[in-house]
């Protein structure tokens, strides 16, 4: 053990890193209380006006986020330290600090200099000679295990990191702990290829592709992390989107960025991407399958176009005993130009209605207006703005007008499209008569699989009356505010400033007026960032994550690339583990109509999660999924043997139960199986804080000490991705798997079983 001194003492490796750890955490400690005391002076500092009071709120809420990262850093606050030839040294934690003269005392993980620590091996060292990684917890240092990285120095016998891997007692030690319930940073073990990943580019559409337990996720959080901490100023504004595929899996993976002292990131499933609504109603695959098309983009335009209608025969309509009549060229001429407008269709609509309007007022006026002896109209300017009024007036008129050209909302377009065989038969004439009958239904609530659709019309129609008078009222209230402001600044209780006071009065009301102003305290809105974007539809992301992205349908991919027109994004997912009807299979097939090929693909190949021995069995599984795929490979064995029991369903629920209870010792269980013995399984396990009981489609993402797949043959057979299906619950399991139910012969060809005793 090699020995360092400190005064005269002689210090061990653990007592000299935990003389360092002692100095970060009183440097820690300082800036808290910095930070803490400058935002108490901040909350009590008096303010004149509302914008400085807004300019104010900002000061604090920018020493919140400082003091929330702080606060992330306590645990594990350092845990790296780099060693080069010269004897420098660089200690890599959670955050940067620095001491009174601003030398660095801790690097930032996401820092490049911090980069050696996660890439660095004997063979390309970046100049470091040791690499050592610090075990610590709560403020007190644990162990400390070094990797020898000079070359001369490691042939002569150090410590060889194996398999490749960095740091691979630390990171062994990570994955046989016992899971938590909820994800956890992997920021002190992140691997090589994985830390490409993290730190690519922040430009253009990155898919990483992977197989079960290779990382993805951790890898996807910590790149937003990375990306927030290198391009703060530019994420910020607009933030950071997190698409993933159930609320379970959000809650699993909702602390990572938190511990990470990360929070302008919204997380949401695709059900929640439509401001104002989330879309729970259940639907058969077949039918989510139809809504996935990419077709359904057409259907939609097509079904807007419908309603900009042009009757085939005349119309009569009586003003005031006259009878105006309106031919179906007039309005073909009007529709004609609105359209030539190439506007959305509920900003097209005025100017539409203008023109029928104004040749129903030309009518009206010829028809009352009309000398009799000259055939001259006697009518001004005043009496034709007045018949106008009447026309509008008229109720029969405004019913016209709305048949022909009606303001319409999403939810009305898609009620009254689906609701209706004749209008889908219009609008989807490319569709068979039985995908049109899966579309078609009663009833203004929403599936999931709705949200794109109705993305895609909110994009075509525009915004209707409800969103036009909320947007107006806003942005009055807005004016009103800022309006007031500057009849402060510029009104004779001015004499209260002092001259320097006096200088900003003046340059204020020189530079602002009201509109300006009000743009302004809209963006200082108090609302957070993720809570504005949650409820604007057009929010445009800085950068889009989509986990599980292998999931989405072509229509689902258009509303994503809505969000993030700069195509700043990261999808990471497996395209072997697709279970969803309208998800993908190939990524190029997948991605293609939206993004053409303008996308770049990583692959990772270690699996961090599931055993050896478990992996081998999936294994059997993916190759009849697709011969051509290779199954990750494990970086772990557990020496445990998967089991099986086959029970009949007549006693299956209630040898579930029972194993299940047995297996909480193991730690968290999982229980998955098919959906037609989800509630018999439920029941007979009953409440469990340590038990969750799931379909595949809920444990996407997810993953337990302990797994039990119960029915295997149901899974495969409820959905035509039924094999997909199974090789995902086959590897939700970080140490034991046991599966239940007669096993399909995918499974009992493969060696490796062992079979349980009843
Ligand atoms: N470098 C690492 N250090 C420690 N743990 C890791 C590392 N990489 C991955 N893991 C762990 O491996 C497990 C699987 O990771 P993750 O869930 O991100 O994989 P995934 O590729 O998204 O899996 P799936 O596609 O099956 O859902 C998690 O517990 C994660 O914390």
């Amino acid at each position: 053990m090699e020995f360092y001194h400190k005064g005269l003492e002689l210090l061990n490796p653990v007592q000299d890193e935990q003389v360092h750890l002692t100095a970060f955490y009183a440097t820690l400690d300082h800036e808290r209380a910095l930070t803490e005391r400058r935002r108490a002076d901040e909350q009590v500092a008096g303010t004149r006006n509302r914008q400085a009071l807004h300019q104010r709120d900002g000061r604090v809420r920018d020493l919140n986020a400082r003091l929330s990262r702080l606060n992330a850093a306590e645990e594990g606050l350092c845990f790296g330290r780099l060693d080069d030839a010269d004897g420098e040294v660089l200690h890599i934690g959670r955050l940067s600090l620095h001491d009174e003269d601003y030398e660095p005392l801790l690097t930032d993980w996401r820092a490049p200099a911090a980069r050696p620590f996660y890439i660095a091996t004997a063979v390309e060292n970046h100049g470091v000679v040791r690499r050592r990684h610090i075990q610590t917890r709560l403020r007190r240092v644990l162990d400390v295990q070094d990797e020898q990285l000079d070359y001369t120095r490691s042939a002569a016998g150090a410590s060889q990191p194996g398999r490749g891997v960095v740091g691979e007692q630390i990171l062994l030690g990570a994955l046989n702990a016992r899971r938590t319930g909820t994800m956890e940073s992997i920021v002190r073990t992140i691997q090589a290829d994985q830390d490409r990943i993290i730190r690519s580019d922040l430009a253009g559409i990155l898919v990483v592709q992977g197989g079960p337990g290779t990382g993805k996720t951790a890898i996807a959080l910590h790149r937003a992390a990375f990306l927030l901490y290198t391009h703060r100023a530019q994420l910020e504004k607009r933030g950071i989107l997190v698409v993933g595929p159930n609320p379970t899996f959000l809650k699993f993976i909702g602390q990572v960025l938190p511990s990470l002292g990360e929070d302008g990131v919204r997380l949401v499933t695709l059900a929640e991407l439509y401001p104002g609504l989330t879309a729970t109603r259940p639907e058969p695959a077949e039918v989510t399958e139809v809504k996935g098309r990419a077709v359904m983009a057409d259907v939609i335009a097509k079904a807007v176009a419908d309603r900009q209608w042009v009757p085939s025969e005349p119309i009569e309509v009586t003003v005031d005993r006259t009878v105006l009549r309106l031919d179906p060229a007039v309005v073909q001429d009007a529709r004609g130009s609105a359209r030539a407008r190439q506007t959305t269709h509920n900003q097209a609509r005025p100017f539409f209605l203008k023109d029928v309007v104004d040749h129903l007022t030309d009518q009206y006026a010829d028809l009352i207006g009309t000398d009799p002896l000259d055939g001259e109209n006697l009518l001004d300017e005043y009496d034709l703005a007045e018949l106008r009024k009447e026309i509008l007036a008229e109720p029969a008129i405004r019913r016209l007008l709305d048949l022909l050209w009606p303001m319409l909302s999403p939810q009305d377009l898609l009620v009254d499209l689906f609701g209706d065989e004749k209008r889908l038969a219009s609008a989807a004439p490319q569709l068979s008569e039985l995908d049109r009958e899966h579309l078609l239904r009663y009833g203004d609530d929403w599936s999931p699989a709705d949200v794109p659709l109705l993305d895609e019309a909110a994009e075509l129609l525009g915004e209707d009356d409800k969103d036009l008078a909320r947007r107006k009222a806003e942005r009055a209230r807005a004016i009103a505010y800022a309006q007031g402001s500057l009849d402060v600044l510029s009104g004779s209780g001015s004499t209260d400033y002092d001259d320097d006071d006096e200088a900003e009065v003046l340059s204020a009301k020189d530079i602002l007026d009201a509109e300006a102003l009000a743009e302004r305290y809209e963006a200082d809105d108090d609302r957070t960032l993720a809570d504005r974007a949650a409820a604007d539809r057009r929010w445009t992301y800085g950068h889009v994550i989509v986990d599980e992205a292998q999931e989405l349908s072509p229509m689902a991919w258009r509303a994503i690339g809505r969000r993030c027109p700069l195509r700043s994004m990261t999808l990471v997912g497996d395209v072997a583990q697709t279970g969803a009807a309208g998800g993908g299979t190939s990524w190029r097939r997948a991605l293609a109509p939206t993004f053409g090929d303008r996308w770049r693909l990583a692959e990772l190949t270690v699996n961090y999660r599931t055993p050896a021995e478990v992996m081998d069995l999936a294994a059997h599984v993916l190759t009849e999924v697709d011969p051509d795929a290779k199954a990750p490979e494990s970086v772990r064995s557990t020496g445990v043997r998967p089991w099986y029991e086959e029970v009949g369903p007549t006693d299956q629920a209630q040898y579930v139960g029972k194993v299940a209870r047995e297996e909480v010792h193991h730690g968290q269980v999982g229980v998955i199986t098919s959906r037609s013995r989800l509630e018999l399984v439920q029941e007979a396990i009953g409440e469990h804080a340590d038990i969750t009981v799931l379909t595949v489609a809920g444990a996407k993402g997810l993953e337990f000490d302990s797994v039990l797949v119960v029915d295997p043959e149901g899974i495969m057979v409820e959905s035509p991705r039924g094999l997909r299906d199974l090789y995902v619950a086959l590897t939700r399991c970080t140490q034991r798997l046991g599966v239940i139910g007669p096993l399909p012969p995918v499974l009992r060809d493969a060696d490796g079983w062992d079979v349980r005793g009843q």
